[in-house]
C-alpha cells in the first residue's frame, strides 16, 4: 500500500521514550563569571528514531548532547535513557549505563597509535570480554561499516569519511541502544558526508539503534532525521517532525536554517506586485503525485501560476511546496481553496 498522508497526520505509531530530558539546565563557571549554556531543556527521543538538533555556533548543541551521557553534568534537570534516572547513579552503575550510549565526534578521536581493528576493540577490551569473542565482533563490525580491507591500517592512512567508519563501529561495539553523534559530519567533504550519513541510516533502520545527532546543517536534518529540534542561545525555540518544520518554519533561526537548503527567494516580495491571490501550498504522502491542483480549478474559471515551488523526497516521503496565483472571483478562489484543504492540503493564504 502507498503512503498516503493527509497533511494533518504524518506518521503515528506506538512511541517508547528512550531519552528524557526533563528541565535540563548547565551553566559553566569560569571564575566569577557564570555562563548558561542551556537553560530548562526538555526533550524526548523515541526508540528508533533519528533525531537532530540544530542550531548556529555557540548555541548549546554539544552541551546538550553531552549531558545525556553526562560527560557534561546538568546543573539542574533530570536525565533518563531506557528508564535510567542517569544523575543519581554511582559511578559504576554510570559506566554501566553508558556502555548502552555509544557516541561519535566531529574529529573522529580515534587512538593514532593503534590500527583500525585495535580501535574498534578497544571498548571491547574495557569490557572484559574474551579474545575470541572480541575478533569476531571485530570482523563483524568490520563488515558492517565496509573496512574489512583496511583492518590493520592505521588512522593516518585513512581518509575522513573512514576515520568516521571506525568511529562508528567502536561506538556501536557494545550494542549500545542510542547513538549520539557529535556533529559527525562536519569535516567531512559532501559526497562523503552523504555516504556517513546512508551509514547512520542503514544502522538506525537494520539495528534499531536511536540516534541524536547535532549539526549546524539542515542537509544532514533533512536527510536523516525524523524528528529536529532548533536551538538558539540555550534554549529550544522549534521542535517537531523534519517535514512540518522544513515546509512550515515559525522561528527566525529555524526560517535561517531551512533558506540554507531552500530557494532563498521569499514568495511574500510579490504580494502587492501580483493581482490574484497568493496562497502556499505544503503537501505530504501520495498527494505529491496528485493532479489535485487542476481537479480544483477545472470546474471554475479560474486561472493559476506557479510563482515558486518544489517537490521531492524527505527520507522517502514524498512532499511538495508551491507558492501560486490564483487569478479569478474572490468567490471561485475561495471555493478553490477549500477544495484543497478538502483534499487535505495545507494552504496559507499569504494575501
Ligand atoms: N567548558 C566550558 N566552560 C565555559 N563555557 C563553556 C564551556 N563549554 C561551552 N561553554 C559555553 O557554553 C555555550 C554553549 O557552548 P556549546 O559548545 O554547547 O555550543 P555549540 O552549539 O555546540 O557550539 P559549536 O557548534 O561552536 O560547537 C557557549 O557560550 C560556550 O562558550
Amino acid at each position: 500500500m502507498g503512503i498516503l498522508l493527509k497533511w494533518s497526520a504524518i506518521t503515528q505509531q506506538e512511541v517508547i521514550q528512550l531519552i528524557e530530558l526533563v528541565n535540563i539546565s548547565k551553566a559553566y563557571r569560569s571564575g566569577s563569571v557564570s555562563v548558561e549554556a542551556i537553560r530548562n531543556i526538555n526533550l524526548t527521543v523515541n526508540k528508533g528514531e533519528i533525531f537532530g538538533i540544530i542550531g548556529h555556533s555557540g548555541a548549546g548543541k554539544s552541551t546538550l548532547l553531552r549531558c545525556v551521557n553526562l560527560l557534561e553534568r546538568p546543573t539542574t534537570g533530570s536525565v533518563k535513557v531506557g528508564g535510567a534516572e542517569l544523575t543519581t547513579l554511582s559511578p559504576g552503575q554510570l559506566q554501566n549505563q553508558r556502555r548502552r550510549i555509544g557516541m561519535i565526534f566531529q574529529h573522529f578521536n580515534l587512538l593514532s597509535l593503534a590500527t583500525v581493528r585495535e580501535n574498534i576493540a578497544f571498548p571491547l577490551r574495557l569490557a572484559k570480554l574474551g579474545k575470541k569473542e572480541i575478533n569476531h565482533r571485530v570482523d563483524e563490525l568490520l563488515q558492517l561499516v565496509g573496512l574489512t580491507d583496511h583492518a590493520d591500517k592505521y588512522p593516518s592512512q585513512l581518509s575522513g569519511g573512514q576515520k568516521q567508519r571506525v568511529g562508528i563501529a567502536r561506538a556501536l561495539a557494545n550494542n549500545p541502544d542510542v547513538l549520539l553523534c557529535d556533529e559527525a559530519t562536519s569535516a567531512l567533504d559532501p559526497q562523503t558526508t552523504n555516504s556517513i550519513l546512508a551509514l547512520l541510516v542503514d544502522i538506525n533502520q537494520k539495528l534499531g539503534i536511536t540516534i541524536l545527532l547535532i549539526t549546524h546543517e539542515m542537509h544532514v536534518i533533512r536527510s536523516i532525521c525524523d524528528r529536529v529540534a532548533v536551538i538558539d542561545q540555550g534554549e529550544v525555540v522549534e521542535m517537531g517532525e523534519v517535514l512540518k518544520v522544513f515546509l512550515k518554519p515559525e522561528h527566525a533561526v529555524t526560517l535561517d536554517f531551512v533558506s540554507q537548503v531552500a530557494d532563498s527567494f521569499d514568495p511574500r516580495e510579490l504580494v502587492g506586485v501580483r493581482k490574484g491571490k497568493l496562497v502556499r501550498l505544503n503537501y505530504v504522502g501520495d498527494l505529491t503525485y496528485e493532479p489535485i491542483l487542476y481537479n480544483a480549478v477545472k470546474a471554475t474559471s479560474i486561472q493559476f501560476t506557479i510563482l515558486q515551488g518544489i517537490v521531492s523526497r524527505m527520507k522517502g516521503t514524498p512532499y511538495g511546496q508551491l507558492v501560486i496565483e490564483l487569478i479569478g472571483s474572490g468567490s471561485e478562489v475561495d471555493k478553490v481553496i477549500a477544495v484543497l484543504r478538502g483534499e487535505g492540503l495545507d494552504v496559507g493564504e499569504l494575501t
